[in-house]
This record gives C-alpha cells, structure tokens and sequence, in this order.
C-alpha cells in the first residue's frame, strides 16, 4: 500500500472531502492498492440523517470523493462529477470505520468511470458507478468561472 500525496493541489485547497483544515469536511486521506484507492473514515455524529445512521446524501459524498481521488490516484487527473449512480444496500453506521474503495472501470483521455465501494464490517452498504469529466485548462476555467490554481493545471488534460 503507498500512501497518496494527500494536498497535491496546495495547502488552500477547499475541498469538503479531503481538506485536512476543512471545519466541517471528512478529512479524508487516500492510499494506492494495486489498481485502487482505499480510504478510511469514521463517521461521526454530525454526519447523521436518522439516529445512529449517516445522512444519505453525505454516504453519496463519500462515494464521491473516494471515486475523484481513484481519479487523481490512478490516472493522475482531476475530474469534475458528471453522473453518479449508486445504490444504499445498508445503513452507515455512525461510530463505526467505513472503507472506501475505488477503481476504474474505463476511461479515455475525456472521461473516467469509476467503481466505488463503501463498506462497513466488510459488509457492503454503497456500490455504485460514478462519471468524470477531464477538462483542458481552458474548459475548467470556464467551469470555475476564473482561473484555474497553478498546483491544478498539471491535472488537466492537453488541449486538443
Ligand atoms: C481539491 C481536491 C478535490 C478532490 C475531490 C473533488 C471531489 C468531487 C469532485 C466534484 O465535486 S466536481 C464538482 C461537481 N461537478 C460539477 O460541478 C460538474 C457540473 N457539470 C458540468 O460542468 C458539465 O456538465 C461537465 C463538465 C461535466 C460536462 O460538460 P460538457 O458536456 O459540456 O463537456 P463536454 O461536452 O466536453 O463532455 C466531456 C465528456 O464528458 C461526457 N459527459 C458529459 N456529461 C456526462 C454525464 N452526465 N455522464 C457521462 N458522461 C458525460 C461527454 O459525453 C464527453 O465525453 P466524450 O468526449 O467521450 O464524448
């Protein structure tokens, strides 16, 4: 297992899911394996949707975050989420470790997906498939609305 870079794009990066000074995010940290990211995540209480279970949407999150860094981890991209299609299986207990993993189904130099896993007691609660968008320079400064952070512009792909 080799542990991932964790602030490749700068120490002011805002991400809810991986920036380590983030007031309310997940903190998240990633390692290769193989061909997969794996993460570790222990959701707290802040996290819940009913008593005791994590917010849906905040398990989507997760889902999320672990399938963007299998991005930038094994394809050494950033890309932006086009799709996301996941199913809930079981209830994320709060308290209790999740693993999150993701690998690539197929990708081109455009797009990436992304399988992803989220366990609990290496039962499965979330697998789903989620879509990427890899953008030029260009393109993801349109997307942003202004210009793309220098750590950042090595994760884009060349214009064509
Ligand atoms: C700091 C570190 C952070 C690390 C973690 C970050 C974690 C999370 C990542 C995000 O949250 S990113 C923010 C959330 N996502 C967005 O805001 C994206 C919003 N959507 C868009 O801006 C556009 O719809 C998008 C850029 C995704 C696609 O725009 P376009 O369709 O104009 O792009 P283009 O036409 O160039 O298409 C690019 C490719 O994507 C494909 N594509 C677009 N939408 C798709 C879709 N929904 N599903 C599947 N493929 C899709 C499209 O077919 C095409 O494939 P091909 O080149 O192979 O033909």
């Amino acid at each position: 297992m080799t542990d991932l870079d964790p602030n490749p794009f700068g120490p002011d990066q805002p991400c809810f899911g991986c920036s380590p000074d983030h007031p309310i995010g997940f903190h998240l940290r990633f390692a290769r394996e193989g061909d997969e990211v794996v993460t570790r995540f222990t959701p707290g209480p802040q996290y819940q949707g009913p008593p005791g279970i994590m917010h849906g949407g905040l398990v989507t999150t997760l889902a999320d975050e672990v399938a963007a860094w299998a991005v930038i981890g094994l394809l050494d991209r950033f890309g932006f989420t086009a799709s996301i299609q996941v199913r809930l299986h079981r209830p994320m207990r709060i308290g209790v470790e999740v693993e999150g993993r993701g690998s690539i189904l197929r990708h081109s130099s455009r797009t990436a997906t992304i399988a992803v896993r989220l366990s609990q007691g290496g039962v499965d609660a979330l697998t789903g498939e989620l879509t990427f968008a890899i953008l030029d320079q260009a393109a993801a400064e349109r997307l942003l609305g202004g210009p793309l952070p220098e750590a950042w512009r090595r994760f884009s792909r060349a214009s064509t």
